[in-house]
């Protein structure tokens, strides 16, 4: 008899569907029957992971916009601040280039920590001017983000796993881009979808052969605690 270990799921590319958008609906029985913590991973904004969680029926336990927000499902803890990557996005605008999200920007409009761009902007520029601003930019295949190098998924991931009471080295992570790298680092294995950039390869146990949520699932297949 083994047990199921606890996950940590990235969203964007690992639990998309295989062409590419969209939640896989395959993963939400799974993810329901999974015997241990769930945690989600993403650098989607604070409200995006914990309405996933609600509509997944799954306990709130979610690392946010990169790892500037850890939500336990009792508190929220915040490991950056807006104010640096808002200034960043201001000076951005000043040189006359726009985040990319159209005049509402629900893409930011709740983000408590970071500032995401669409990839359709210039890229040169936001580099330079995070740097200036002593930040960085994540490039996940979904945006750019403007992000503190103090901050990461993995540091986050390891805080909560210290609040909810799970060991890091049990704990199973999938994921697919740069931004998963730093959970990689801190769990005991890593798998990388087929769909994964280099970063994400290169700092996986093992790359899959399968993409999306196929890759996802082949490991749930896998790795779950079996009875016999
Ligand atoms: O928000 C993004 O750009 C990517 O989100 P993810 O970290 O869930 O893949
Ligand atoms: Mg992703």
């Amino acid at each position: 008899m083994t047990a199921d270990p606890p996950l940590v799921l990235d969203i964007d590319g690992t639990l998309t569907r295989p062409e590419g958008w969209g939640i896989d609906p395959r993963i939400f029985d799974p993810l329901l029957q999974w015997d241990a913590p769930v945690v989600v991973a993403t650098g989607k904004a604070f409200p995006y992971p914990v309405a996933l969680c609600h509509f997944a029926a799954l306990p709130e336990l979610v690392v946010a916009e990169n790892g500037g927000v850890v939500y336990t499902g009792e508190s929220v803890h915040y490991t950056a601040d807006r104010a640096a990557a808002q200034a960043v996005a201001e000076a951005y605008r000043d040189a006359g280039y726009d985040l990319g999200w159209g005049p509402e920007d629900t893409v930011n409009r709740w983000r408590e920590t970071e500032v995401a761009v669409n990839r359709e902007q210039p890229e040169g520029p936001l580099r330079e001017l995070a740097a200036e601003h002593g930040l960085e930019v994540l490039d996940t295949g979904y945006a750019y983000h403007v992000v503190s190098p103090e901050t990461s998924k993995g540091r986050g991931v390891a805080r909560l796993a210290e609040h909810v009471g799970f060991g890091l080295e049990d704990a199973v992570a999938v994921g697919d881009s740069e931004n998963d790298v730093s959970t990689f680092g801190a769990v005991g294995r890593s798998f990388a979808v087929a769909n994964a950039d280099d970063a994400a390869k290169a700092a996986a146990d093992e790359v899959l052969e399968t993409g999306h949520a196929d890759g996802t699932l082949s490991v749930l297949e896998r790795i779950r605690g079996r009875s016999e």
